[in-house]
């Protein structure tokens, strides 16, 4: 292509499902707009706005497809911290086919490995048309990159939702820099391979469209080599690299001091209350979205065992258990939403008394409430059966006041990392987790002082900052 075709295109641009932010329309048609965080988000605030990065999404909902018809897709700077971004107005049944339909239904299952699959997946007339719809809005994002992208730009895409961008990208634009980084476990071969062969090489051709692929660890780095080795003859010319993002220190220890947070503390102390000697409870904290692969409700069993088998913690301890909704479209996670309520209820009947709640959830999201249990926690739960990464690991030792012992699952991406200081489980193991949560409530201060640091220090080794800034050096940019 003409180099003065994209003379005035980004040089660096950032495609992903989920925008920075996100629109609500009320009753009267006014748009409010709200602003997300995450890695994402704090790694881009690297570059600042002169760097002139454009960011691509979807419009998520009607608020956001809103948005889009006022504007054109070019977003107003001052919804979006002065950031470019273009969001993507894609039909709304090709985007839930896309989105809830393969994405968070096929892909999202196969990675975490969440199939039953005595009946599950059935790769039938349905899911073919949902994948063509996946194609289509892959298209749609492949398309919008290519118009805005200057002359041998950097393109940074994100996740499981865009795995047919970068081929569909390099099609279009040979000049390109594509990079893709993935946030989710990859499947091993054997399971991976439960696609149709046709579906798994396109998923596996389409990533090998990129320069280079990033991921979590260097466990879904080999999964995936694994997968082009078995199933197209290797990786090609594309080079492979592991960016094991950290906890944002600077951002969250700023945050977590405000009044908000203070406040909030204040009513759960007063929830956790003391026990028969007269001190604060010791808090058990986890937070997560309600996602099938947090293993919550095997958490919740596990808290049921430690007062079964553990009397003596009976009324001396707390499970503050923040449980927050997600993707409510698709039936498996409204009812994995409500089995996570029952079973919380259940024990807070069978243990419960007068003065002592054994477990506080909580469902509306708050972030300044989950600061708030992050200061407060004594030991940190994080059970996934299986998890990209899980920053919640990396954040609570970072704000724990008294430094927390930490009980990770070793499927969790984190564990890479933070395995030799926390309590490790097996996810599945019942009576190993409530043996576990005994070991981390039992550790002498001093030991468990140490061991937070440690955590803390390694959690925050490669900020969102960095970690965006490498993905692009990588790029040569
Ligand atoms: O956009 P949603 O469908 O609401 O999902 C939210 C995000 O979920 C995934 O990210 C989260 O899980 C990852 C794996 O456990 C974890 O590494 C990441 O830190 C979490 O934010 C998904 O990877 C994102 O694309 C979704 O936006």
């Amino acid at each position: 292509m003409a180099s003065t075709q994209h003379a005035h295109g980004a040089r660096i641009l950032v495609a992903s499902n989920r925008g920075p932010v996100s629109y609500a329309l009320d009753d009267s048609g006014r748009l409010t707009a709200k602003r997300g965080g995450g890695g994402l988000v704090s790694g881009l605030s690297a570059i600042g706005p002169d760097a002139g990065a454009v960011w691509v999404c979807a419009a998520l909902n009607d608020g956001d497809r809103e948005a889009v018809r006022r504007t054109g897709g070019a977003l107003d700077p001052a919804d979006t911290g002065g950031r470019r971004v273009r969001m993507l107005d894609i039909d709304p049944t090709v985007f839930s086919e896309a989105y809830n339909g393969i994405a968070n239904s096929v892909l999202w299952f196969v990675h975490h490995m969440l199939y039953q699959t005595p009946l599950e997946p059935v790769f039938g007339r349905e899911f073919r048309h949902a994948w063509s719809s996946y194609e289509a809005y892959n298209r749609a994002f492949a398309e919008a990159l290519a118009e805005e992208a200057a002359e041998g730009a950097a393109v940074v895409v994100q996740d499981y939702h865009l795995t047919l961008v970068p081929g569909m990208l390099r099609q279009l634009r040979p000049d390109l820099r594509i990079g893709h980084f993935s946030h989710t476990p990859w499947a091993p071969v054997d399971y991976f391979r439960m696609l149709p062969d046709d579906i798994a090489e396109q998923v596996l051709r389409g990533m090998l469209g990129a320069d280079r692929l990033g991921f979590l660890t260097q466990r879904w780095a080999d999964a995936f080599a694994g997968c082009c080795e078995a199933l197209v003859g290797g990786l090609g010319d594309t080079r492979i690299g592991v960016h094991g993002l950290g906890a944002d220190a600077d951002f969250l220890r700023e945050r977590a001091h405000r009044p908000d947070v203070d406040e909030r503390m204040a009513i759960l102390r007063q929830q956790i209350g003391t026990g028969p000697d007269g001190r604060p409870r010791k808090v058990i904290v986890r937070v997560d979205r309600t996602e099938l692969s947090k293993n919550i409700v095997r958490g919740l069993l596990a808290y049921e065992e430690l007062l079964e088998s553990r009397p003596e913690w009976r009324e001396r301890v707390v499970h503050v258990a923040f449980a927050y909704p997600s993707r409510q479209d698709l039936t498996v996670y409204r009812e994995y939403t409500a089995e996570v309520q029952r079973v919380a209820a259940e024990i807070n009947e069978r243990y419960g008394t007068p003065g002592w709640t054994p477990v506080e959830m909580h469902v509306k999201d708050d972030f300044a409430r989950s600061l708030a249990a992050y200061r407060l926690a004594d030991v940190a739960l994080v059970n996934p059966i299986r998890d990209g990464m899980n920053l919640v690991a990396k954040e609570v030792p970072v704000l724990s006041d008294q430094g927390c012992a930490l009980v990770l699952s070793r499927e969790a991406g984190a564990y890479e990392e933070l395995g030799d200081d926390a309590v490790t489980v097996n996810p599945y193991d019942i009576r190993g987790t409530a043996e576990a949560l005994h070991e981390a409530l039992s550790m002498p201060a001093g030991e468990r002082t140490e061991r937070s640091k440690r955590l803390a220090a390694q959690a925050t080794a490669l900020p969102p900052a960095r970690w965006f800034l490498d993905q692009l050096a990588a790029l040569e940019v």
